[in-house]
């Protein structure tokens, strides 16, 4: 059989990124306020520095800062404002934003913290003050992402765990709901696996499932998109913002991807290790239940598998 590599029975390794990794996005209409906060944070963070507020969200999506720094007066959109809009916002909601200030009064301060601001400084900087402030924010962010991943993720696998889909999926829902933005939804099983199991012993069984998981994670294209295990070989994506041709196009590249590992299953008819998938697209609604979208998915694996296997069937209510 093809060989799978011995070295994945390892517990999955977690993300090593350090402060020096960390970007930070600054924002100011000024361009000599902008040369002086990353003359300052540059030597210690990745810095990139942008003028005008209305391209802040689609540059958060394209680079995916660690950290914000954000003027709160600025022609056009204002900073509090803008801070209101990323946190509305799916890809943004959960990145931290630090206002610069040109006053520090009672009222000021509290409207920031309203807006959502992890933290804020005032103008003029005190250059000290303010790599101190963005590496205590910027800390709290890795160690939060680093405990995040020790609860959300499946030791074998790498990929994330039922408990992420209880806890984080709902917080997804509502920002499509409010962005009006469609999901698309994949689960996926390996195919003939009890025989797998049963011909190759559980250790090969454990290490298929690795590769397995390895292929369909590198099928996802987009930050937001995510596969998680959700249960033994079975294995649940979701595509946010995606439209049926999207997920098609996903989904159909999981199915080739597993099949092209060339994993010999001397008991299915495909002689080697294959997968069936159904998928749904929809607009998640109020009324929508993580539990229905599941099952209708589920549904259309079934379809899959009574099909004839390693195929992806699906239907769109968009
Ligand atoms: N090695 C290993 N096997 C697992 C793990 N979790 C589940 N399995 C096995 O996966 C197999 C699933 O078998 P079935 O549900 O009968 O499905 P199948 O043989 O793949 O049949 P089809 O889905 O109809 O193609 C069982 O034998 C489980 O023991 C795991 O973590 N490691």
């Amino acid at each position: 059989m093809a060989k799978i590599d011995t070295s994945v029975l390892q517990p999955h390794s977690f993300s090593d990124k350090t402060l020096a990794d960390c970007r930070v996005l600054i924002v100011d209409d000024e361009e000599a306020s902008r040369l002086v906060l990353s003359s300052v944070l540059e030597e210690f963070f990745q810095c990139t520095c942008i003028g005008d507020s209305a391209s802040v969200i689609r540059t958060c999506e394209q680079i995916q800062p660690d950290l914000i720094l954000l003027d709160v007066n600025m022609p056009g959109k204002d900073g509090l404002t803008l801070c209101g809009e990323l946190k509305q916002t799916t890809h943004s909601a959960a990145i931290p934003v630090m206002f610069i200030t040109g006053g520090g009064d009672a009222a000021l301060q509290d409207t920031c913290w309203e807006a959502g601001a992890s933290d804020f400084i005032a103008k003029p900087v005190v250059a000290s003050t303010l790599i101190h402030r963005v590496k205590n924010v910027l800390q709290s962010k890795l160690r939060l992402e680093l405990i995040s991943e020790m609860t959300f993720r499946d030791q074998l696998t790498g990929l994330y765990n039922r408990y992420y889909l209880t806890t984080e999926i709902p917080t997804m829902l509502k920002h499509l709901i409010r962005e009006q933005q469609p999901l698309g939804v994949i689960m996926m099983d390996i195919d003939n696996f009890k025989g797998f199991n049963d011909t190759y012993g559980h250790v090969e069984g454990d290490k298929c499932l690795h590769a397995v998981a390895t292929a369909l994670k590198s099928c996802l294209r987009r930050p937001q998109d995510f596969a998680m295990r959700y249960g033994g070989e079975e294995f649940l994506v979701f595509l946010p913002n995606t439209s049926q041709e999207g997920c098609e196009t996903v989904g159909n590249a999981m199915v080739e991807s597993v099949q092209a590992l060339h994993i010999t299953n001397s008991i299915s008819p495909y002689k080697e290790v294959t997968v069936s998938a159904g998928y749904i697209v929809m607009q998640p609604e109020h009324s929508s239940k993580l539990e229905d979208i599941i099952n209708q998915a589920d549904e259309q694996l079934y379809e899959a598998k009574a099909a004839g296997k390693n195929r992806l069937i699906g239907r769109s209510h968009c």
